[in-house]
């Protein structure tokens, strides 16, 4: 459960995350972005303004923020850099909060306050170059040994792989294929047998690093492990029905990018002596644009109240990644061609909202996956 806010306290949260991101995101957008380029200091930055301990109690050192302010939060940074959102994101709703909702008290206080503060980078290893959208069948196993475990294995596609301080990470401990063999650790960067590389070259979002874990013999104190042994599984589940809010917010923030630089341009062209806007194709495709992009508000709206009130969101964090994922991939494509062949260009962010876009139907689960677990949820009504 989360603090409910005010409309007024959700203004404030808003205009401060969209003051930070034209201050300090919006001069090296594109730079970052050509040269892929992970900003580390900027973590710093963005965590004395609160923003890497969003959901984190302030006894932690954290915001102790609603649900409601991330997702405001989120919408306003990927407006200017969907990169930087999703490192936010993948920050906040993966690392931190695994560890804010099954840690031990000794855990929280070790990690918490430093995630939140932005000295500590997070990030969270569940999937594996073998295990994608089955993330149940992975092949990194934990081995009790002792008072240790010994983890041996490799995870792919991981946000902050390689800047990351911490990790939490999933580990078979059981047999494969047994969703309560799964459990899930603390793993410091320096670990002996914990190393991290292969930086990935992507069509966006480049300037959020991805990369690989890897683990050979790696000890682990039994102290690291969350919960208990068998819980990780469902533990990563429940994280993903809030996480895939925060990636619906990411997706709103771009498409609305997306659609305020068409609108401006479709306002400012001419052609034929008339503004491209008021040509039926272009002034119906806006329509279609602006109407996407205030249902996805909507549906995700939806989703974080519940999660503020506390409730499961299984269902409603998928619709609203599902619409809000498909629905940015949609509008930032119309964006590139309002635009024509300066949507094409550099000179213009729309190239990139169309790059970035394509991400958030594919990270916290495809859109295959949201439809397999909304017609799982939906299913449960008839039976
Ligand atoms: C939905 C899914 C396909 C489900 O799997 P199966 O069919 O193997 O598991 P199943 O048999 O459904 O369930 C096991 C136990 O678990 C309980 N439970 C399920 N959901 C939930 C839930 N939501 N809450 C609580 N419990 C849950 C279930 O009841 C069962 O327990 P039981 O046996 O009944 O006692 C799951 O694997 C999934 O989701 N994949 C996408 C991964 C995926 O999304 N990565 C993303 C990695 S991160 C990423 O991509 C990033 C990208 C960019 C930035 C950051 C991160």
């Amino acid at each position: 459960m989360f603090p409910v806010s005010s409309d007024e306290q959700l203004m404030l949260v808003k205009e401060s995350a969209r003051n930070f991101a034209l201050n300090h995101i919006k001069p090296f957008v594109m730079q970052w972005d050509q040269a892929q380029t992970f900003p580390v200091d900027l973590f710093k930055k963005l965590g004395e303004h609160g923003f890497m301990g969003i959901l984190v109690p302030e006894q932690y050192g954290g915001s102790g923020l609603s649900y409601q302010e991330y997702i405001s939060i989120l919408d306003e940074i990927s407006k200017v850099c969907g990169s930087i959102g999703l490192s936010v994101a993948a920050h906040n709703s993966l690392c931190t909060n695994h560890i804010l909702s099954f840690a031990n008290e000794e855990q929280k206080q070790r990690y918490l306050p430093r995630l939140a503060s932005g000295e500590w980078i997070g990030a969270w290893g569940l999937t594996e170059p073998g295990s994608g959208s089955d993330a149940g069948g992975m092949n990194t196993t934990a081995v009790a040994d002792g008072d240790y475990f010994l983890l041996n294995g490799d995870k792919t596609f991981i946000t902050h792989a390689i800047s990351g301080d911490v990790a939490v990470v999933m580990a078979r401990t059981g047999e494969k294929g047994d969703k309560k063999g799964i459990s899930a650790f603390i793993v410091e960067k320096g670990t002996p047998g914990f190393t991290a590389g292969a930086k990935m070259d992507k069509l966006g979002m480049r300037a959020s690093e991805t990369g690989s874990l890897f683990f050979d013999n790696c000890r682990i104190h039994k102290n690291q492990l969350i919960g208990e042994v068998g819980d990780g599984f469902v533990q990563a589940l429940k994280l993903l029905d809030g996480g895939r809010i925060s990636i619906a917010a990411l997706s709103l923030g771009i498409a609305r990018g997306a659609y305020e630089c068409a609108l401006k341009y479709a306002n400012e062209r001419e052609q034929f002596n008339t503004k491209i806007f008021d040509f039926q194709a272009v002034g119906f495709t806006l329509a279609d644009m602006a109407t996407k992009i205030e249902a996805s508000e909507l549906l995700i709206r939806n989703a974080g109240s519940l999660k503020d009130q506390g409730k499961k969101v299984t269902k409603e964090g998928a619709m609203a990644k599902l619409f809000a994922s498909e629905t940015a991939v949609e509008v930032s494509n119309e964006g590139v061609q309002i635009l024509g062949g300066y949507g094409f260009t550099k000179d213009f962010p729309a190239e990139k909202y169309f790059r970035d876009a394509k991400l958030c139907t594919i990270g916290e689960g495809t859109s295959s996956i949201q439809r397999m677990v909304i017609a799982r949820e939906i299913k449960k009504d008839v039976e």
